[in-house]
């Protein structure tokens, strides 16, 4: 595979919003968005995402014939490739992945994922998988305790990589996992996540649109979908939304 085109934008208002709007004029991708600043990053169920600058904010175009349900396997490859970034620079024994795509360092977020996806006008699906990456800064006021790479580096590493080098280890880590999962299908890559993962065996509450149900986790569905065991015996499968491990909120 050839690797893939590496853009960088000075500012941006959203490096998915400029996938999106690239996706709807026929691009196809696959191309890496980044820019050094986001006027109105966006996060997860209408969040806003904060990206100072010296942050990654990154997003690939991609273009697939695959079906949505499985299109949207992405999120386990982005988390897989934004966990091996940190990890080349964080102290050891730090990066973990939270269900379903926060990667955080020593249980704190330092990184977001959101997936946008649209029906592409040359057929198939597009897909801007949108990873955001707390190289230098980790902001302040969040419901969440939020770090950055910069707060747990290796003792033989002075300072967080740059936007630019983040970005191609990134898009480097992110091309391997594709192709793993092109070649040999999501189980591989799942298992790889699955061994990355913390709180799959513990208490958990999942917000979802309309209701909060805590429960104990038990590992998850063949499609990623976390499985979470009710006080009643009965299993739900939980595929979207936020959850909290180790805690009834
Ligand atoms: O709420 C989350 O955890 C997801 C945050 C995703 C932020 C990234 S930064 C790059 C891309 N562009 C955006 O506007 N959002 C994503």
């Amino acid at each position: 595979m050839s690797p893939v085109p590496i853009l960088l934008l000075d500012q941006t208002d959203s490096t998915n919003a400029e996938a999106r709007r690239r996706a709807e004029a026929g691009e196809v991708g696959p191309q890496w968005i980044v820019a050094r600043r986001q006027t109105s990053g966006r996060g997860r169920r209408g969040r806003a995402w904060e990206s100072e600058t010296g942050n990654l904010a990154a997003t690939l175009l991609m273009t697939t014939q695959k079906p949505a349900a499985e299109a949207a396997q992405v999120t386990f490859l982005a988390a897989l490739a934004t966990a091996d970034l940190l990890e080349a620079f964080a102290a050891p024994g730090r990066v973990a992945i939270k269900w379903p795509n926060d990667v955080m360092i020593a249980g704190d977020k330092a990184v977001g994922i959101l997936i946008e996806s649209g029906t592409h006008s040359m057929g198939g699906l597009w897909l801007a998988v949108g990873i955001g990456v707390n190289l230098a800064h980790a902001p302040t006021g969040t419901e969440r305790p939020a770090t950055s790479l910069a707060a747990h580096l290796r003792s033989d590493v002075a300072y967080p990589p740059s936007v630019e080098a983040a970005a191609q280890v990134l898009a480097d880590a992110f091309a391997v996992w594709q192709q793993r999962w092109e070649t040999l299908g999501f189980q591989p890559v799942l298992d790889a996540w699955v061994a990355r993962t913390q709180g799959l065996d513990g208490p958990a509450t999942a917000r979802l649109d309309h209701e909060a149900i805590s429960g104990v986790a038990d590992g998850v569905a063949p499609d990623g979908a976390l499985r979470l065991k009710l006080a009643d015996g009965s299993m739900r499968l939980i595929s979207a939304g936020d959850v909290f491990f180790g805690e009834a909120v």
